[in-house]
């Protein structure tokens, strides 16, 4: 059965709420935050790190995949979830915004995408059925539509005519998917629409009626204002429907989580814990800390006093410097472990408080300690 959403608590004060996504690979509590394991690995993390800091879904990304190992072997391996031995639920983008941020000459048509691999120059042609044939040969949980993402300032004409396209593409890969995908394998629909209210709104309005099992918010996180963010998304989310997961694509820091929780969003996705860990930067209660600043190379405390961590457990800040500008994998491996624990546990307690109704007094104490 493709996924069911319960919503369990609506916060009294903000469009917050708490509720469980029922999937065939496990229940995911929300709201809740999703590592990214690109290329079948969240990077430096084992499966069983990723159970130990509460991850409950991981992302997979159908462009990286296609390109490499390929979908011979990914069908061989008998889908992603055997070949890395992760048996909870997991979520793959569509593969459209990565031809559009990594590959090289893309040529759009009404048809679909045509592409060149960053790996080694290869032609592609995506197409909205191949991108579910793939996510199905993933045995992808929950798939996304294929889509095209505009930039931030991409001009009106070409916001309306992409997200035209956009829901054409949409209709396509929703037939392509009730004909071919496993029943178990859930299907969202992805609004885009640029900066612009009106165009958002049609997105919205049409991608609701063709029924999908949840809905993404696209076109954000993509070099618009904070401002902007915010406004596009308070202006979508309550246009989406309240019994179907929403997910706002590729966020973020802790101000963006909290402020697409309060908008309604019950998912969120970005690289940036992994990322900024390989270069030495954490996440902590009181703020970000740049590691290898001479100012820990005596400082034998946790790397956050807040955190109960392994990383926060075991080593001290002036160790991680030590490791971080030794250039040593460990740096990156405890550093990586700590953010995407930092941002779970904070997608924990962001629960806990609007069951307690106290989403907005849990966000006031946790800016004035980050230093928001
Ligand atoms: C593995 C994986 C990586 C990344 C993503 C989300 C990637 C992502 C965006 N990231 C920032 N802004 C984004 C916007 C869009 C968008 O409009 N459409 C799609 N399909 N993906 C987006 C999903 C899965």
């Amino acid at each position: 059965m493709p996924l069911k959403y319960e919503l369990i608590k609506k916060d009294k004060y903000t469009n917050a709420r708490v509720g469980v996504i029922h999937t065939a690979s496990g229940d995911i509590p929300t709201p809740i935050f999703m590592p990214v394991g690109t290329v079948g690995t969240v990077k430096t993390m084992t499966v069983d790190d990723l159970k130990e800091m509460g991850a409950k879904i991981i992302l997979g990304n159908t462009y990286h995949l296609y390109l490499k190992p390929g979908m011979d072997i990914m069908k061989k391996a008998g889908g992603l979830h055997k070949f890395m031995n992760w048996d909870r639920p997991i979520l793959t983008d569509s593969g459209g915004f990565q031809v559009f941020s990594l590959a090289d000459n893309r040529k759009i048509s009404e048809d679909g995408v045509m592409f060149r691999s960053h790996i080694d120059g290869s032609k592609h042609f995506f197409t909205p059925e191949k991108s579910i044939e793939i996510q199905n040969d993933i045995h992808s949980d929950i798939m996304m539509s294929f889509d095209e993402c505009v930039d931030a300032n991409a001009s009106y004409d070409y916001v309306k005519n992409s997200m035209e396209r956009t829901l054409r593409w949409a209709k396509r890969g929703l037939d392509y998917h009730k004909a071919n995908s496993h029943p178990d394998q859930s299907l969202f629909g992805i609004v885009q629409g640029g900066m612009f209210k009106d165009l958002r709104e049609i997105s919205a309005r049409e991608t609701v009626a063709m029924d999908f099992d949840g809905y993404s918010i696209g076109g954000l996180s993509v070099g618009e204002t904070k401002e902007e963010m915010i406004d596009i998304l308070n202006f979508t989310t309550p246009l989406l429907p309240e019994d179907k997961p929403r997910y706002n694509m590729g966020v973020g820091t802790p101000d963006y989580l909290f402020e697409s929780f309060e908008a309604g969003i019950d998912m969120a996705d970005c690289v940036l814990p992994t990322r900024i860990a390989r270069n030495g930067t954490a996440l902590t209660s009181e703020g970000r800390v740049v590691i290898k600043n001479a100012t820990y190379k005596e400082d034998f405390s946790p790397l956050d006093p807040e955190c109960d961590c392994y990383t926060c457990s075991n080593y001290s800040r002036a160790y991680l410097r030590h490791l971080v500008n030794a250039k040593e994998i460990l740096g990156a491996r405890l550093l990586s472990y700590h953010n995407l624990y930092f941002l779970l546990k904070m997608c924990e307690n962001i629960r806990e408080a609007i069951m307690n109704d106290s989403f907005l007094d849990y966000k006031k104490e946790f800016y004035e300690k980050y230093g928001y």
